[in-house]
């Protein structure tokens, strides 16, 4: 376009085009090292200022070749025929693809159809080396739209089924299927992150006291209805960044990332009272024993879970329903 622009005798306006879009590009390239987060934005303003640098000319030079006697569109017409498909396939990387299909028939519709209908009309030349050059460029673009975007279509539609499957197989994996809350890999997961990113943390391993005497008296259905009752009462007493997995039967874990000795004991102790203090179902009581231990600087996740396992025994050896801590974390202190 620069070089037309350049021919002696060019028209005004492609004096002023071509300079005025190198403006607008190296403006935009500016634009986007300073600000990379600006790609989208920037990318699509350079589509519509170039889609307007495209239909401009084509509708100028057909009409002044229509209208002006001895005049041939293609001796008149700037050599911009296949910046329509690099345009389109911009397009089509830089739009949703409904949008970017409607986007791109709008240009081949303003751009090629005018120059085609006016060679269609004017056979002498369609013939000629410019006149089949435009026709081969600008007639293949239609089969692109019509083939092209609905196989893109379906592919887009495959990428996004599989990737809504990922996510719900992903949420599958982590989740406990009877209690609906997550099982021990996540809990584990974030134990080990807590560790190697030095975050440090409480661990609550809790043990359901009793449960086979409630199986037995009540029936495995209600065994099932205490487990899925306990998990969702813990589960509503914790923070997003908090986390309550079932370890195994009637076993849990709960990971407070950051939390010292004292908060951890805290929530320990606010769970213990949140199972023991009202009825679940036909269950009159149902109480829990706890194991309370911190993460040390230089912990491993079996030393942490070892550490939280002997608490919770010693707390059952205590009586039940009640929380222990860590012996190394107890310092003399006195058990609940
Ligand atoms: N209903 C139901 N019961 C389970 C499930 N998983 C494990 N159990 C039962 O939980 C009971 C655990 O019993 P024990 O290990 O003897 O412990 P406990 O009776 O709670 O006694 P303590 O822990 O010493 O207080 C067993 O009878 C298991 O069958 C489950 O998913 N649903």
């Amino acid at each position: 376009t620069l070089v037309n622009a350049l021919n002696p005798g060019s028209h005004l306006m492609d004096v002023v085009v071509p300079p005025l879009m190198c403006l607008v590009f190296a403006g935009s390239l500016v634009a986007l090292v300073r600000h990379p987060e600006w790609l989208l934005p920037v990318t699509r303003s350079a589509l519509s200022a170039s889609s307007v640098a495209l239909i401009a000319p084509t509708w100028l030079y057909t009409v002044q070749a229509l209208t002006t006697p001895g005049t041939q569109l293609i001796a008149i017409l700037p050599p911009i025929s296949s910046l329509l498909v690099v345009l389109i396939v911009m397009v089509m990387f830089f739009f949703p693809l409904r949008q970017a299909f409607c986007i791109a028939l709008l240009l081949w519709l303003l751009i090629a159809l005018p120059v085609l209908i006016y060679l269609v009309a004017h056979p002498a030349e369609m013939w000629t080396p410019r006149g089949t050059s435009l026709l081969m460029t600008y007639g293949p673009i239609i089969l692109m739209l019509v083939v092209l975007l609905p196989m893109l279509s379906g592919m887009h539609g495959t990428i996004d089924r599989l990737a809504s499957d990922r996510v719900s197989m992903e949420a599958l994996i982590n989740l406990d299927p009877l209690t609906k809350i997550h099982n021990r890999r996540v809990s584990e997961q974030l134990l080990k992150n807590c560790i190697a990113e030095r975050i440090g943390g409480g661990v609550i391993m809790f043990d359901l006291d009793r449960f086979k005497a409630i199986n037995d008296t009540y029936g495995h259905a209600v065994g099932d209805q205490v487990l899925t009752a306990v998990a969702a009462r813990c589960k509503a007493l914790l923070r997003a960044n908090e986390c309550v997995s079932r370890w195994g039967g009637e076993e849990f874990l709960v990971v407070i990332p950051g939390a010292d000795d004292v908060v951890v004991r805290q929530v320990a102790e606010r769970l213990r009272r949140a199972i023991a203090n009202a009825p679940i179902g036909a269950v009159p009581r149902v109480t829990a024993s706890f194991g309370v231990t911190t993460i040390r600087p230089d912990d491993s996740l079996a030393g942490v879970l070892e550490r939280a396992d002997r608490a919770l025994y010693r707390s059952k050896q205590r009586g039940r329903n009640r929380v222990a801590v860590s012996p190394a974390l107890l310092d003399g202190e006195p058990m609940a």
